[in-house]
């Protein structure tokens, strides 16, 4: 079954670290990934750039440690989210009501300044028949949001991954983040929450079933 696309239907794409994948070119004409000596080094040159010695004992193992926090902060380029909703469950006594996932934490980056998104993502679908294991939806969120990313772009991600491989009635993703781009920096608005969402399907076209929704996330006692 399809389900209302407004703004077609982009699928994950393969970073230059999956095999799978051709390599990335850039302007610079980097191909492929550089080592971990690269990047590294790469740390060393900002601290210089911000005014510090990178030889100095508190510095001297950063490079080595942020090379180390990049890899858990970007996991997400090393993660295929449409496999993680493979396993489904049947066995459900016709159960065809919403699910829904509220206030999964969500760790970001901005792909403009390289600082954090914090917030917290809420998922919802409508089974077809089959159910998938809770704690699937969360990864998915985690596999895009641990990546370089612009929070519509990741939003609209998470739900479409959802449709494409669950094929349910419908899928409703918020998310509700602060971007440290805004809160630390440039125009300086602390506690400003960015919030989007991507309604497909039932939720989109139904009033009443978005609704429900935006009441089961937002109407807590
Ligand atoms: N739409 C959208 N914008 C974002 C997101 N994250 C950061 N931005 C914005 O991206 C914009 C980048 O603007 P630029 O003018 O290229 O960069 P800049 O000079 O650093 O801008 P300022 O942040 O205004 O200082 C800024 O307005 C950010 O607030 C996001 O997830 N979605
Ligand atoms: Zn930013």
């Amino acid at each position: 079954m399809s389900l209302d696309r407004p703004m077609g239907a982009p699928r994950p794409t393969l970073d230059y670290r999956d095999p799978a994948g051709a390599p990335a070119t850039t302007d610079a004409g980097d191909v492929g990934p550089p080592s971990r000596d690269e990047a590294e080094r790469a740390v060393r040159t900002l601290l210089r750039w911000a005014g510090d010695d990178p030889d100095r004992e508190g510095l001297v193992d950063t490079p080595k440690r942020v090379a180390a926090a990049f890899e858990e902060f970007f996991a997400g380029y090393r993660e295929d989210p449409e496999d993680m909703l493979r396993r489904t469950f049947e066995e459900v006594e016709g159960y065809d009501e919403m699910v829904v996932l509220r206030d999964i934490r969500l760790e970001s980056h901005c792909e403009h300044h390289m600082v954090p998104i914090i917030g917290k993502a809420h998922v919802a679908y409508l089974p077809n028949t089959r159910v998938v294991g809770i704690s699937k939806l969360a990864r998915v969120v985690d596999a895009y949001a641990k990546r370089f990313q612009i929070q519509e772009k990741m939003t609209a991600q998470i739900a479409n991954t959802i449709a494409d491989v669950l094929q349910p009635k419908g899928v409703a993703v918020v998310i509700e983040a602060a971007h440290q781009c805004m809160t630390t920096r440039g125009v300086h608005k602390p506690g400003v929450t960015m919030v989007t969402s991507r309604m497909l399907g039932a939720f989109r076209t139904c009033s009443d079933t978005r609704r429900e929704f935006l009441s089961m996330i937002h109407g807590r006692d």
